[in-house]
């Protein structure tokens, strides 16, 4: 959407996890047709004017015409949040993880909206934060880099150092009334479960 794209805002997808639950690649897997990972690719180049993916093996996605930034601290999804911080041009990244079936296009737009006066947008509903569904500035940067560097990779421990600007569960509910932007797939019981949902 226009006000989206004329934002300073890159969108960074996370694709380097170990997938150990579900064991097989996450960003990849086949879901209703399509490796999982493209609803929210679609969603990100609808909305940004530069995506990005986050995560080492970049090779996995060639073909797709789009950047992948090796992980600069690996282990965990904070590095990727830090590693798209550090590398974009932006002033703001839009972070998601790739295992989001159902990406909220309006809860994306809402939260973008939502940035002036703050260094992050952060989703929380009853189940608590929603940190990899988040817009945050690149002066989340510092504060992330010193919780890495403490050995906790915790990816919500930082937001007290920085200014948040949190969407709680009303804000949310009416823009997801179906309660289904931030279902994530993490099993092969969670495919089958979420097969069935709309
Ligand atoms: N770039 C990057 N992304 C990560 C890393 N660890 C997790 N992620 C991403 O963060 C999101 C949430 O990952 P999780 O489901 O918590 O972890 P996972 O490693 O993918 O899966 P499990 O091994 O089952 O815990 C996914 O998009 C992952 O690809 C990492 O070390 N680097």
């Amino acid at each position: 959407m226009p006000e989206t794209r004329a934002l300073d805002i890159t969108g960074a997808i996370l694709v380097g996890g170990k997938s150990r639950r579900m064991g097989r690649d996450k960003a990849l897997l086949e879901f209703r047709g399509r490796p999982l990972f493209e609803r929210v690719l679609d969603l990100f180049r609808e909305s940004f004017p530069q995506v990005v993916l986050v995560g080492n093996q970049g090779e996995r996605f060639e073909g797709y015409g789009v950047h992948v930034l090796p992980d600069l601290v690996p282990g965990s999804s904070l590095g990727g949040i830090y590693t798209a911080l550090a590398s974009v041009q932006t002033e703001w990244v839009f972070v998601a993880s790739c295992d989001l079936p159902f990406p909220s296009r309006a809860v994306l737009h809402h939260l973008c909206s939502l940035s002036e006066g703050c260094d992050a947008v952060v989703p929380r509903t009853e189940h608590g934060y929603e940190p990899l569904f988040a817009l945050y500035s690149r002066r989340c940067l510092q504060p992330i880099d010193e919780l890495l560097q403490s050995g906790d990779c915790c990816a919500y421990a930082w937001y007290p150092k920085v200014r948040v600007r949190e969407v709680g569960p009303e804000e949310i509910a009416a823009l997801d009334p179906a309660g289904i932007a931030f279902i994530n797939l993490n099993t092969p019981e969670d495919i089958e479960k979420t097969g069935e949902t709309q």
